[in-house]
C-alpha cells in the first residue's frame, strides 16, 4: 500500500521527540485515527541516524503485539520522513510515573507482566530492544502499555559497539564494562533493563541513579539497595533481574510465573474461579 501526505488530515501536535514531532492524524478515506511521526532528513543526516531510522522501520514494521505500538507504514517527501504509527490515547508512561512519583505494586506488576510479554515476543524474533525505559513506553486508552521506540533495537547478537546517548541508568554491565566481553551481548540486556524498570516503577527513581561516572561504577558492580517499603516478592524479582552475569538473569517465561506477578495479574483466573464457583452454587 502506498501512503502519501494528502491521505491524512493532520490534527494537533502531540509532542516533540528527539528527532521529530508527533501529530494526531486521521486517514481521510477511512477516518482511521493514528499518530504521524515527522522526521526531518536534514536532522537525521546531522545526527548521523539515517541508518538507525532505516533499521527502526525495518524491525518495527514486522512487529504485531498488543504491547508494542503498531507501525502501519511510512513514506517520505523531499525533506521529511513520515512514520504512520498507532495512536496511544494516554500518552507517555514516564509522564504518569513522574506525576504519581511511583506506582502501587499492583499497577507496577501489571505493567511488568505486559513488558515481559512484549519482550518475549521480540526475543522470539531475535530482536533485542536495548533501550527499555519509561520514556520509550506509551499508554493506550485502556491503560495497557506499548513499547514505542525501536531506534536502538537490533537483531541479536550484536557484536559492534554503539555510541549510546541519553541516560546510562538502564544500561546493563556488559554494555558499559571495558574488556573483551563488551562487544558480545545478546537479548538478555533487556532483562537487566526490565529489572531497572521494575525498580523505578516501585521506588520512583532508577536503582543506580548517580553522577555519570558513579552510575557506571554502580552498574558494573551491581550496587543498589531496595528500600524497605518494597514488598519481599517485588524485591526478589528485582534481584533476579539485576544480575551481573547475563546468563544468570531470570528468563522472561519465569518472570511471567513469578509470585509477585501472579499475585497481582492473574485476575482473569480468579474471575474464572469466581464464575465457576457461582455456577456451582
Ligand atoms: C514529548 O511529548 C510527546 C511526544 C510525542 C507524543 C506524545 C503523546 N503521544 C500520544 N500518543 C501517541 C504517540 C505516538 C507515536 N503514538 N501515540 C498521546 C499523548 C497524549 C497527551 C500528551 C502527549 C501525547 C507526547
Amino acid at each position: 500500500k502506498k501512503f502519501h501526505l494528502g491521505m491524512f488530515e493532520i490534527g494537533k501536535p502531540l509532542g516533540k521527540g528527539k528527532f521529530g514531532r508527533v501529530y494526531l492524524a486521521k486517514e481521510r478515506s477511512t477516518g482511521f485515527v493514528c499518530a504521524l511521526k515527522v522526521l526531518h532528513k536534514s536532522e537525521l543526516q546531522q545526527g548521523k541516524v539515517e541508518k538507525q531510522v532505516r533499521r527502526e522501520i525495518e524491525i518495527h514494521s514486522n512487529l504485531r503485539h498488543p504491547n508494542i505500538l503498531r507501525f502501519y507504514g511510512h513514506f517520505h517527501d523531499s525533506k521529511r520522513v513520515f512514520l504512520i504509527l498507532e495512536f496511544a490515547g494516554k500518552g507517555e508512561l514516564y509522564k504518569h510515573l513522574r506525576k504519581e512519583n511511583k506506582f502501587p505494586e499492583w499497577k507496577a506488576a501489571q505493567y511488568i507482566a505486559q513488558m515481559a510479554a512484549a519482550l518475549k515476543y521480540l526475543h522470539k524474533k531475535h530482536v533485542m530492544h536495548r533501550d527499555i525505559k519509561p520514556e520509550n513506553i506509551l499508554v493506550g486508552i485502556h491503560g495497557e502499555i506499548k513499547i514505542s521506540d525501536f531506534g536502538w533495537s537490533v537483531h541479536a547478537p550484536n557484536n559492534r559497539r554503539n555510541t549510546m546517548c541519553g541516560t546510562l541508568d538502564y544500561l546493563p554491565p556488559e554494555m558499559i564494562k571495558p574488556g573483551s566481553q563488551e562487544n558480545f551481548y545478546n537479548e538478555k540486556v533487556d532483562l537487566w533493563s526490565l529489572g531497572v524498570l521494575t525498580y523505578e516503577f516501585l521506588v520512583g527513581e532508577a536503582p543506580f541513579e548517580d553522577t555519570p561516572v558513579m552510575t557506571q561504577r554502580r552498574i558494573a558492580r551491581g550496587e543498589m539497595t531496595v528500600p524497605k517499603f518494597v514488598s519481599p516478592e517485588a524485591r526478589d524479582l528485582i534481584e533476579r533481574l539485576l544480575v551481573l552475569d547475563p546468563e544468570k538473569r531470570i528468563p522472561l517465561v519465569e518472570v511471567q510465573k513469578h509470585p509477585w506477578i501472579v499475585k497481582h495479574c492473574i485476575k482473569g483466573e480468579r474471575a474464572t474461579q469466581r464464575s465457576s464457583a457461582s455456577k456451582e452454587t
